[in-house]
Formats: structure tokens, C-alpha cells, sequence
């Protein structure tokens, strides 16, 4: 027999069941296609689906529906091979004899997915050196000024990065109070060069990079941003003050090229900064190797035609201006959007993942339309052309014990690797590369 407590709890409880059938409908109803993917991989408890995450390193082991959707194609050059002068960007192959984790990946595949008209992918063509290097210049070389970060707006950041301070810290190269430092509140602190170094001495370190034509700009740079402040975002007193260590894993982006102004969406047309050779070399290899791609999208329209989607943007035009880098710790996401900030919106979006696995998810125009979900791997590139450069896109998840052994702290014969393997056991970092006119 029930007790009439049970019973009570039953009828309290099933008035509660109903509500929550009801609230879950009602939201089911409300809410667009996107966001209900969104929440899917968003989920910890239950866990996600992931029955129709197009996984392109497995194509022949997916489901019939992705196997009718995703299609080989072939580039049109080998990635790095326009730069065989030069130093190879993607590594070189040859080098990886002792490399178990890495499979030799053909740099001249990729896939396109047919639903996705412009949107192009390319399985990891680098080697795990030049994943590497790319690493260590997002976190050494571009995560420090002049390029404008998230933490800009609270932080006085260290002129020489708060990278170099964190790795300085960790090698014992800071004595006495230097070594217990905390990175100054914005909100508290007016006089900015005082608590660092005095910016002859980075001025000093800036001379001894490579490229005088760079420093020369950011020079003019400087002078221009010392006389007009923006109206961006007030800094606060009330977040926490914390150590360089402690902070780096707060930094979440920073801009390159032309700095980006979030409250209002657009560039900074007058902070321009030079766009780091690398990473244009980089793209300028990819944009080549799609140029005039052609692909069909349906085997037939209403007129019995083969519908064909045609990359034509043409490569000599590329001039990478502006980009972002993205640095995820494991529970970060990006909602959905659109880049839609640049004037030249013919031209592609490059995107390289590296570090964690990452469930991409990328609709239409609208978030009405139901996104496709894949997995961006290390090392793994995404293009966004066409008629593609205007959907709807976002990380929802980054996925927990996916960074491949050679990004590991103690992988290898690398002992400078340690600190950079330690920020990426829980990190993801995200490079996109946009053309603004
Ligand atoms: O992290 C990614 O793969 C995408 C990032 C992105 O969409 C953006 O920065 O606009
Ligand atoms: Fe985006």
C-alpha cells in the first residue's frame, strides 16, 4: 500500500513532471534549430548525441547520411609546395620517420560537405614541429602588445607579454617580490609604464626581431594610440587580481592586422597592424589551393541540370588584413554567429584549429536552419567561401582527452616544449584569417 505521504510526493511530483514536459516543450518550440544543437553538445549530463558529427578522418565508417553528404575532392596544389624556397610552414615531411602519433597526411585532400555550398575542409597537412611553432607564436609572439587582447580592458598586461612574464616565472628567472607578482588592475593603476620595465628596454628587445619594416609601423602605431582612446569598455575593480600563471589561462583573444573593435563590430581602420608573415604565407598556400575548386552540390535542379558550386575567387587577390586568435580552456564556447565585420566578403575565411578536438557546428543564414556538426582536430583547417561566408557558426564544446600525444608537456626531445605542452592539456587555439577590403 502507498503511504499518503508517497502518494502526496507522487502527485507533487507529477505536477512537477508535467511542468518540466511542458517548460521543455515550450522551449523545443521557441527555440531555433541551432540553439537546440547547440545545447545537445553544450550537455554534460545527459551526454551529447554524437550520431551525426561528420567525423572526415572516418567517412567510410559513418553512417549512410554522412556518407552521402561529404565529398573527396582534390586541391589544386600540394599545401607548402609554392614554398619550397622557403621554409616549409606546414614541416616537412621527411622529418617524421620517428613519429608515431602523426599518419603522413596527403596535402592535397580535402572534403567538401554537399549541403554546404563554400565550405571547405582540410585534414591536417602539418607536421607536429609546425603545429607546434604556430603554438608557440600564439602564445609568445601574439598575445602581447600592441595587439589587443580580452584582458586589455581590466589589465595593465606586461609590455613583454604576459607569456614571457608566466615562462620567466616558471624557470626560476624572477627573484624576491618579482616572483610573487600579480598583473595590475587597470582600475587602480594610472601611471601604465610604472610597474613595468621602462619601454626603452622593450623597444630594445622589439629592435632585436627580425623585421625592422614591422617595428616601424608598430611604432607609428603606438604614437597614434597614445592620442586618441576609444570608448571601450570601463575596466573594473572588481575582478580578480591574479598572477601571470594564473592569468594566462583567462586570455581568451587576441587581434591581428586590423584591430577589431567588439562593442561596436567593426575594425579599427586606423590600427593597423602589420599581419605576421607566417601566418599570410600560411593562408596565401591554402587560398591557391582552392583557387577554382568546383564541386556538385545536387546532381540535379528543377531543370534536370547538375548544380555546380565554383570557388572563384581569385588567389591573386588575397591579402590576408585582419585575424583573430581564439585560446579555449575546456569548458569555453562560441555561440553562434557571423563574421560579417569585413566589406570584402567574396573573399574566404581561413580558420586552423589546433590542441583539443572541437565540435564545430555551421547552418545557413538564419538560425532557423539546422547547422551540421563536425569534429576540427590539431592541425585541421576549415574555409569558409562563398555563399558559406555568411552562415551561422560556433563551438559549443571542446572535447576533454582528445590533445594528441606530440602536443603533450613531455612528448619528445623538446624540454622548451613542457610549458607550452602544460597550457594545452587544456586548451584549444583557434587561428582565423579574413581579408577586410
Ligand atoms: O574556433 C573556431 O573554430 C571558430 C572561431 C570563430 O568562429 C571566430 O572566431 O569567428
Ligand atoms: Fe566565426
Amino acid at each position: 500500500m502507498v503511504s499518503s505521504k508517497t502518494q502526496h510526493k507522487s502527485k507533487r511530483q507529477q505536477k512537477l513532471e508535467q511542468k518540466q514536459s511542458l517548460s521543455k516543450s515550450f522551449i523545443h518550440s521557441t527555440q531555433t534549430p541551432f540553439r537546440v544543437a547547440e545545447r545537445n553538445f553544450k550537455s554534460r549530463l545527459p551526454p551529447p548525441n554524437f550520431d551525426n558529427v561528420i567525423d572526415f578522418y572516418n567517412i567510410d565508417g559513418s553512417n549512410d547520411e554522412i556518407k552521402s553528404k561529404v565529398v573527396k575532392i582534390e586541391l589544386k596544389i600540394e599545401l607548402g609546395e609554392d614554398d619550397a624556397e622557403k621554409e616549409n610552414m606546414f614541416g616537412d615531411c621527411n622529418e617524421l620517420k620517428g613519429e608515431k602519433e602523426f599518419v603522413k597526411g596527403e596535402r592535397r585532400i580535402a572534403y567538401i560537405v554537399k549541403d554546404l555550398p563554400g565550405f571547405i575542409f582540410i585534414p591536417n597537412p602539418f607536421t607536429p614541429k609546425a603545429q607546434k611553432n604556430i603554438i608557440k607564436r600564439c602564445l609568445r609572439d601574439f598575445a602581447r602588445y600592441p595587439n589587443k587582447s580580452n584582458l586589455d580592458t581590466h589589465y595593465v598586461l606586461p609590455k613583454e607579454g604576459l607569456w614571457n612574464l608566466h615562462e620567466r616565472i616558471i624557470n626560476g628567472e624572477l627573484n624576491g617580490s618579482n616572483s610573487r607578482c600579480v598583473i595590475p588592475l587597470k582600475a587602480f593603476v594610472t601611471e601604465r609604464e610604472s610597474f613595468y620595465e621602462k619601454e626603452s628596454d622593450i623597444k630594445q628587445e622589439i629592435t632585436q626581431k627580425e623585421c625592422p619594416q614591422e617595428l616601424l609601423i608598430e611604432k607609428d602605431y603606438r604614437e597614434k594610440e597614445e592620442k586618441e582612446e576609444k570608448a571601450e569598455p570601463l575596466p573594473s575593480s572588481g575582478v580578480p587580481i591574479l598572477s601571470p600563471s594564473q592569468l594566462i589561462k583567462k586570455l581568451r583573444w587576441i587581434t591581428l592586422g586590423y584591430q577589431y573593435h567588439w562593442p561596436t563590430k567593426t575594425y579599427h581602420l586606423d590600427k593597423r597592424l602589420p599581419f605576421p608573415r607566417d601566418i599570410e604565407s600560411l593562408t596565401t598556400s591554402v587560398v591557391k589551393s582552392i583557387n577554382g575548386i568546383k564541386f556538385c552540390t545536387k546532381e540535379t535542379n528543377e531543370d534536370n541540370e547538375k548544380q555546380y558550386f565554383v570557388n572563384d575567387y581569385d588567389h591573386e587577390k588575397w591579402k590576408p588584413e585582419a585575424g583573430v586568435v581564439n585560446y579555449y580552456q575546456l569548458k569555453d564556447n562560441i555561440m553562434a554567429h557571423v563574421d560579417k565585420s569585413e566589406i570584402n566578403m567574396e573573399a574566404p575565411l581561413i580558420s586552423f584549429s589546433f590542441g583539443h578536438t572541437c565540435i564545430f557546428l555551421i547552418g545557413g543564414p538564419t538560425r532557423e536552419i539546422a547547422p551540421i556538426a563536425l569534429y576540427l582536430r590539431s592541425g585541421d583547417i576549415s574555409i569558409m567561401c562563398g555563399p558559406c561566408r555568411t552562415n551561422f557558426h560556433g563551438v559549443p564544446r571542446i572535447l576533454e582527452g582528445t590533445l594528441p600525444k606530440y602536443l603533450e608537456p613531455n612528448y619528445g626531445d623538446d624540454p622548451e616544449w613542457k610549458i607550452y605542452g602544460d597550457f594545452m592539456s587544456s586548451s584549444r587555439i583557434n587561428v582565423n584569417v579574413r581579408q577586410v577590403f
